[in-house]
C-alpha cells in the first residue's frame, strides 16, 4: 500500500478530476459514505454485548491496531469490510429486514434473496447520537456527507460548525446545504467548550491534509475540548492537529479511537506520535485509482507482505531449492564483539543463521577465541588479530577484508566499541570489502566522524542500520530533529549518500538511494532491548547472503525481525520480557 504526502494527494485528487472527469464531489459523496459506513460498524461492534466503547484517553499507548500495539501478525494488511453483511447474523435480523423472511418454510418454492444495503444498516442506532465537527475546508465537507449516512442508518446526528458555515466554500458548501435541506440540526461553535454529555460519539472533520500549522481559534477550543470529553472519536482522513507529512503532532491534536483515512495512506499516519494519535486506522477507497500512485512515480509503501512481494519481488514463502545445499545459502562474515561486549557478536552471528544463510563465521579479536569456544557450535570463529586485552585495532582491518575475500556479505560493527585509528579500520573494510557491507552500531558512530563521501566508492551495496541516536551522529542533528520526520529524513539521507538506510525504532523506516521508501509497523516496544539491534544485523546479513538485493534483504529483515518478536513475545507474559536471544529463536 502506497503512502502520500498532502501535496502528492492533491496531486492524485486533482488527476482524477481533471483527466479522469470524476466530479470532485463524487470523491466527496464517497469519502463521507465510506466514514458513514466506518462509524456504522463501529456502532455494530459495541451494539454486540452493549460494552462502551472505551475513549481513546482510556486505551493503551495507541498503535494502529486496535488488538494492542504487539499482537501477533498486526501489520498485516486487512481488507476493509465495513461491517459487511453482520446486520443479517441473527436470525431475528435477517426475518424483520426482509432477508428471505420465510426462510425454509416454504419447501420446493424458489427462494428470493434479496438484501438490501448492509453496510449502512445500524442495529441499535437508537443507542447513538454522533456529534460532527465540521471545519471550514473539504475535511468538513467529507464530514456532512458522513453525517448525511448516518442519519439514514437511524443514527442521530447534530453538526457543530467550527467557523459561520457560509464560509464554506466549493463542494463543501454543497454538502452544507444538503445536510440543511435535510432539516440536520446544526450549530455554530461559540467558544468555550461545548456540552458532550448527550453524545455517544464524535466525528471529527474540522481539518485534514489542507491544515497548516497548529490548529487555531475554534479548531483548538474544539480539539482540546473533544480530548477531554471521554467520548469516542473518529477522525476523517487524519485526526486534526497532526501533520499529515510528518507525523508530528500540534498543540493540541485529537486523540482519536479509529482514523478513517481517505484514498492513500498519509505519512503521518505512519510515523510516531502521528500514529499514536490515529488510533486504529481504516484506508478506504474513495474511487481515486490506486493505480496512479505508481503511474505518477510515488515510491513510498507501508511494508506489507504483498508490497514485498509485488514491489520488491521477495519471496515472503523463502522456498528451498530442493537440490540445494549450505553453499547454495551463501557465508556470512560478522566482524563484531570485543571483550566486554562479546555478546553483541554472538547475536548478530546466531541470527545470520536463523535468517537461513548456509555457513556464518564470526571474527573477533584473537584474544577472545579461546573464551568462545563452543557458545554457539553452528558458528566458525576466525581470528581477527586485534589487541592483546581483546579489543580492535587498525590491523584487525587486514585480516577481516582477507577473510571476507570468499564470504557473500560482511557485517561490521556490533560490539567493537570504539578504538584507536578506528576510522582507518573502516575505511579499509569499506573500500576493501568486494561484498554487500552492513553496518551497524560502533561502526556507525566511527563513520558518523569520517567523510566518507571522500572514500573510494563501492561497487556492492551498503547497508546502514542506525537506531535514532545513531542517526542524529551521522545526519549531525539532535535525535530529536530525526524522530521529527524520520521518512522525510531518511529519504533525503539514502539519496545524498548513496546507501541503502534502516533507520530503526518504532515503524522502522528503509530508505533506499533511489528514492524508495518502506515503512515497517511489524514488532513492538518490547523489542527495545539491548541486542535486538544486533539481531536485526545478522537477519539482513543472512539475507544477503541467500542472494537477495540490498533493499530486499533490508526491508526483509525488518519485517521478519518484527513478526519474529511478535512471535516471540506471545510466548511470554508481557512483551517487555523478550530479549533479543527470544527474537532469534522465534525467527
Ligand atoms: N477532491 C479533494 O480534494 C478531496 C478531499 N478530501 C478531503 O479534503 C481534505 C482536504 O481538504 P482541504 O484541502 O480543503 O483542507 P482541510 O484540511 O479540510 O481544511 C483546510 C481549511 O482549514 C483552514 N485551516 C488550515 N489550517 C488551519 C489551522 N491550523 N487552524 C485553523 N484552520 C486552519 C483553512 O482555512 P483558512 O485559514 O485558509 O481560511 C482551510 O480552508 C482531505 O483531508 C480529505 O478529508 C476528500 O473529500 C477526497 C476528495
Ligand atoms: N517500540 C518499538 N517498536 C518496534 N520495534 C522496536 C521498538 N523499539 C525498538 N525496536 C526495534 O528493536 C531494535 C533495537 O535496536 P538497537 O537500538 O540498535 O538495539 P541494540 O543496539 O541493543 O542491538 C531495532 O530493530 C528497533 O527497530
Ligand atoms: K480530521
Amino acid at each position: 500500500m502506497h503512502i502520500v504526502t498532502a501535496e502528492e494527494m492533491r496531486r492524485l485528487d486533482r488527476i482524477t478530476i481533471e483527466r479522469l472527469g470524476i466530479p470532485a464531489v463524487a470523491l466527496m459523496e464517497n469519502a463521507g459514505r465510506a466514514i458513514a459506513e466506518e462509524i456504522i460498524a463501529l456502532c455494530r461492534r459495541r451494539g454486540v454485548g452493549r460494552a462502551p466503547l472505551p475513549a481513546r484517553a482510556a486505551r493503551d499507548g495507541g498503535a494502529p491496531h486496535s488488538a494492542g500495539a504487539w499482537a501477533a501478525g498486526a501489520a498485516h494488511e486487512e481488507a476493509a469490510a465495513p461491517g459487511a453483511g453482520a446486520a443479517w447474523n441473527t436470525a431475528a435480523g435477517r426475518a424483520l429486514r426482509g432477508g428471505n423472511p420465510s426462510g425454509g418454510a416454504l419447501a420446493g418454492a424458489p427462494k428470493l434473496h434479496i438484501s438490501g444495503d448492509a453496510a449502512l444498516m445500524a442495529e441499535h442506532a437508537e443507542d447513538e447520537h454522533w456529534l460532527v465537527l465540521v471545519g471550514k475546508g473539504n475535511n468538513g465537507g467529507d464530514g456532512l456527507v458522513a453525517a448525511r449516512y448516518l442519519r439514514e442508518a437511524g443514527i442521530a446526528v447534530s453538526l457543530l460548525y467550527a467557523v459561520p458555515p457560509e464560509s464554506l466554500t466549493g463542494e463543501a458548501a454543497l454538502q452544507r446545504d444538503a445536510a440543511a435541506a435535510m432539516g440536520l440540526p446544526a450549530a455554530v461553535h461559540g467558544g468555550g467548550s461545548p456540552g458532550f454529555a448527550g453524545y455517544s460519539g464524535v466525528l471529527d472533520a474540522l481539518l485534514g491534509t489542507g491544515a497548516a500549522g497548529a490548529p487555531r481559534g475554534a479548531y483548538a477550543e474544539l480539539i482540546a475540548a473533544v480530548n477531554g470529553s471521554g467520548k469516542p472519536v473518529v477522525s476523517a482522513d487524519i485526526p486534526s492537529g497532526l501533520n499529515a507529512d510528518t507525523g508530528e503532532t500540534h498543540e493540541p491534536c485529537i486523540q482519536a479511537s479509529l482514523t478513517v483515512c481517505l484514498a492513500f495512506l498519509k505519512r503521518g499516519l505512519l510515523q510516531y506520535p502521528g500514529s499514536g494519535a490515529a488510533g486504529r486506522i481504516v484506508v478506504r477507497s474513495i474511487g481515486i485509482p490506486a493505480g496512479l500512485a505508481r503511474e505518477e512515480g510515488l515510491s513510498a509503501y507501508w511494508l506489507t507482505p504483498a508490497v514485498l512481494e509485488g514491489v520488491l519481488g521477495v519471496d515472503v514463502s523463502r522456498r528451498r531449492v530442493p537440490d540445494g545445499h549450505k553453499g547454495t545459502y551463501g557465508h556470512v562474515l560478522v566482524a563484531a564483539g570485543s571483550l566486554r561486549m562479546s555478546g553483541a557478536g554472538l547475536i548478530a552471528a546466531r541470527a545470520s543463521l536463523r535468517a537461513g544463510c548456509g555457513l556464518a563465521t564470526w571474527a573477533v579479536p584473537g584474544k577472545l577465541l579461546p573464551l568462545l569456544v563452543g557458545a554457539a557450535p553452528e558458528l566458525m570463529l576466525a581470528d581477527a588479530g586485534g589487541q592483546a586485552d581483546g579489543t580492535w585495532n587498525a590491523e584487525a582491518a587486514e585480516e577481516v577484508l582477507n577473510l571476507a575475500e570468499k564470504k557473500d556479505v560482511l557485517a561490521v560493527g556490533p560490539g567493537i566499541g570504539r578504538f584507536q585509528e578506528d576510522k582507518e579500520w573502516l575505511k579499509r573494510i569499506w573500500e576493501g570489502a568486494e561484498c554487500p557491507l552492513v553496518v551497524d552500531a560502533d561502526a556507525l558512530n566511527i563513520l558518523a566522524e569520517c567523510d566518507y563521501r571522500s572514500w573510494k566508492s563501492r561497487r556492492e551495496p551498503v547497508i546502514l542500520t542506525p537506531h535514532p541516536g545513531e542517526m542524529a551522529r551521522l545526519a549531525g542533528v539532535s535525535t530529536m530533529e530525526i524522530q521529527r520526520d524520520r521518512i522525510g529524513l531518511a529519504l533525503s539521507y539514502a539519496r545524498e549518500r548513496g546507501v541503502i538506510l534502516v533507520l530503526k525504532g518504532a515503524h522502522t523506516v528503509i530508505a533506499s538511494p533511489d528514492g524508495r521508501i518502506f515503512v515497517n509497523t511489524t514488532g513492538h516496544p518490547g523489542m527495545a532491548t539491548g541486542g535486538a539491534g544486533d539481531c536485526l544485523t545478522g537477519i539482513i546479513a543472512g539475507l544477503l547472503a541467500q542472494g537477495l538485493e540490498g533493499v530486499q534483504a533490508a526491508a526483509f529483515g525488518v519485517y521478519l525481525h518484527g513478526l519474529a518478536g511478535e512471535k516471540a513475545a506471545l510466548l511470554r507474559d508481557d512483551p517487555a520480557s523478550v530479549i533479543a536471544s527470544d527474537i532469534i529463536e522465534a525467527l
